[in-house]
């Protein structure tokens, strides 16, 4: 079965301008990724490529495009776990870098510690030479025609925020049978200063263990918290459940417990992988055995040659 990359931009209700967009986007970022795997990168190297382009892609709310905070700015969360060690890296509401990913696997690669927050993840970037960029860079129109729209007295926030959600993330297997994950988003649309999601929180935005699989999940934050959804899908596993048996286990659990919705990409270290989603939508894509997969609405599942999207 194996190597494979799933990704997703997150899950809620895309506009229908965007859907297009949205799709391409996680189509190209799936493709990446699996290029990467065939040159022999490691699981890791995959997530990290494939959520990299997906963060400098305004179509999804990681990176440039990321929602914007109630004062107007631009607050990220990213994690990465690598399943064979168990190894960990994440930051939490950091300003002014392109590719919070690739900062949240600096974390893990170069400190003793798993997540670094705000000003001090910020410092952290400056020592490891990362480049600070204008947070201009990072807003688009649309990010800030949402948050303007949702100052309004009686724009309703919780429906806003659950609308239009666009995190992005990864899950692989490389070669080796080695499984990563990894996550970034700019949260929900006018979180408080300083709010921390289930994204960059070791189980909730996501989990990675060869001994289980791996899962990047998106959703309303506070819910998945709740659950601990990333980490509750493996359990599943852990329990002999396939891996979309158990990735519909979890999101109903949450939906049933909580009142929460979202969505997760699932694999297992035998390359068995899925895509499942409690919201209307979510755009997703994975890439194996030169087939790329994808789709959008709930049962939606088209498939593409990956020579061919070479080709274009
Ligand atoms: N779009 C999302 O998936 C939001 C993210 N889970 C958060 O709450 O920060």
């Amino acid at each position: 079965m194996l190597p494979v990359v799933v990704v997703h931009g997150g899950a809620g209700h895309i506009p229908k301008e965007r859907s297009e967009r949205s799709t391409e986007g996680v189509c190209s970022a799936a493709r990446a990724g699996y290029i990467i795997l065939q040159g022999g990168g490691s699981s890791m190297d995959a997530v990290v490529g494939a959520v990299t382009e997906l963060e400098n892609n305004p179509n999804f709310n990681a990176g440039c495009g990321s929602v914007l905070n109630v004062k107007g700015d631009v607050e990220m969360d990213a994690i990465v776990m690598d399943g064979k060690s168990l190894g960990s890296g994440a930051v939490s509401a950091v300003r002014n870098i392109a590719n919070p990913i690739q900062l949240a696997r600096l974390v893990m690669d170069k400190t003793s510690h798993v997540c670094l927050t705000a000003e001090g993840a910020g410092q952290f970037a400056r020592s490891m030479g990362v480049p600070e960029v204008p947070q201009e860079s990072l807003i688009t129109e649309y990010s800030r025609m949402r948050w303007k729209k949702n100052l309004e007295p009686e724009a309703n926030p919780v429906e806003f925020q659950m609308g239009k959600m666009g995190t992005v993330g990864a899950v692989a297997v490389d070669s080796e049978g080695n499984v990563a994950c990894a996550t970034s988003t700019g949260g929900i649309l006018n979180k408080m200063e300083g709010r921390v999601g289930d994204t960059p929180c070791v189980g909730c935005g996501g989990y990675a263990d060869n001994s289980s699989g791996a899962v990047s999940t998106t959703g309303h934050g506070e819910a998945i918290m709740k659950v601990i959804l990333a980490r509750l899908i493996l359990f599943h596993m852990e329990q002999g459940q396939s891996v979309e048996a158990a990735s519909d286990l979890g999101l109903a659990y949450m939906k049933s417990r909580v009142d929460g919705l979202g969505g997760v990409v699932t694999v297992d270290p035998q390359g068995h992988w899925a895509a499942r989603f409690s919201s209307g939508q979510m755009a997703w894509a994975a890439a194996q055995k030169d087939t790329l997969h994808y789709g959008l609405y709930t049962g939606e599942h088209f498939t593409q040659s990956t020579e061919m999207l070479l080709i274009d």
